[in-house]
């Protein structure tokens, strides 16, 4: 884990930054020749992992699952980084038969020096990886492959653009890389700041859930993926093993509602596999938890009725 001298945790760059386009022209960053086919991609994820849960949520919503296929890393990371392995839910690696994530990153890249991250979306026609940056995946699932994919389903809809970066822009800081923040600061004093700027965030997000069903416009958009893959491990994992305890998610009623009501989307259950993500964490940072016992509870019921039928998407026409 990276902090800086002050203890606040420093989470690294990704590395690998090429785009799938429709055509194969260069996208906002990178080098063009990546053609959107179906067969063509890979997708290296983690169940643990929240960064990587969005993507294969993307992958499911959009339908994309016969399209991009997908191996799923060990849910113990050890400190050289993903391995595959023998685990339920875990899967070799199928393109390559690599035992560990670096190996496929010494494939794309010899002099590679970086973090060894999931999620990859990883190229099988030119043996590389396209990308490893989750929100940039996310968006290439998004509209890349409309042509055999739900086309009907943007979840970064041009409208909406500028609203969607806006919240994604705190929710990231505060909330999604807030808890590591929280969890891996190594002073008292990093510790409370990223902790208070976390449940301010949280008070917010509940009030605007109050009278809006989603968090932008009138209807589900990728801000919305971002936050729930951060919401659905905070009482499992946040809340006590990067001690982000003020409260818990059950204790705001709105935003443990939406958190149900996502979680009840078609697909969605089946993305959510709190066995690797609980293993995962208690189990692969032994800093924070040396014997890396993994605690039982506790006893969350995400498929209760959500009640939030009775808000519209925007929040009865009241804006924001
Ligand atoms: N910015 C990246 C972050 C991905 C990331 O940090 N993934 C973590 C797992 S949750 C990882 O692979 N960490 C490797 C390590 O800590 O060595 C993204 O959003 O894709």
């Amino acid at each position: 884990m990276k902090t800086n001298s002050k203890g606040e945790f420093v989470r690294w760059e990704s590395g690998f930054r090429h785009w799938v386009t429709p055509d194969g022209s260069p996208g906002p960053s990178g080098d063009g020749g990546f053609k959107a086919e179906p067969g063509r991609y890979h997708l290296y994820v983690s169940y643990a992992c929240p960064w990587a849960h969005r993507t294969l949520i993307l992958r499911t919503l959009k339908g994309l699952e016969g399209l991009i296929s997908v191996s799923v890393v060990h849910p113990l990371m050890p400190p050289e980084s993903w391995v595959f392995g023998e685990y339920p839910g875990a899967t070799p690696d199928h393109v390559h038969g690599f035992e560990k994530l670096h190996q496929l990153y010494a494939h794309t890249a010899p002099d590679f020096d970086g973090v060894v991250t999931v999620p990859v979306l990883y190229d099988k026609a030119r043996e590389t990886i396209v990308n490893n940056e989750s929100a940039e995946i996310v968006r290439m699932l998004n509209s890349a492959f409309d042509a055999w994919a739900r086309a009907d389903l943007d979840l970064y809809p041009a409208q909406l653009r500028a609203d969607i970066d806006a919240v994604n822009a705190v929710v990231y800081d505060t909330v999604n890389n807030g808890v590591y923040r929280t969890g891996f600061a190594t002073t008292q004093s990093a510790y409370e700041a990223a902790f208070d700027q976390l449940f301010a965030t949280l008070e917010e997000l509940e009030v605007r859930l109050a009278r809006r069903r989603y968090l932008v416009g009138d209807r589900i958009t990728e801000a919305d993926w971002r936050l729930f893959t951060t919401l659905v491990r905070f009482d499992p994992v946040y809340h006590g093993h990067f001690k982000c305890n003020l409260k818990r998610l059950v204790d705001y009623p709105n935003l443990w509602a939406y958190t149900r009501e996502l979680y009840q989307m078609p697909g969605i259950a089946e993305t959510v596999n709190m066995d690797h993500i609980k293993r995962h964490y208690y189990g692969s940072h032994p800093s924070i938890n040396p014997n890396g016992i993994v605690p039982k509870g506790p006893a969350l019921d995400f498929t209760a009725p959500h009640g939030r039928d009775a808000l519209d998407g925007a929040g009865g026409g009241r804006g924001r």
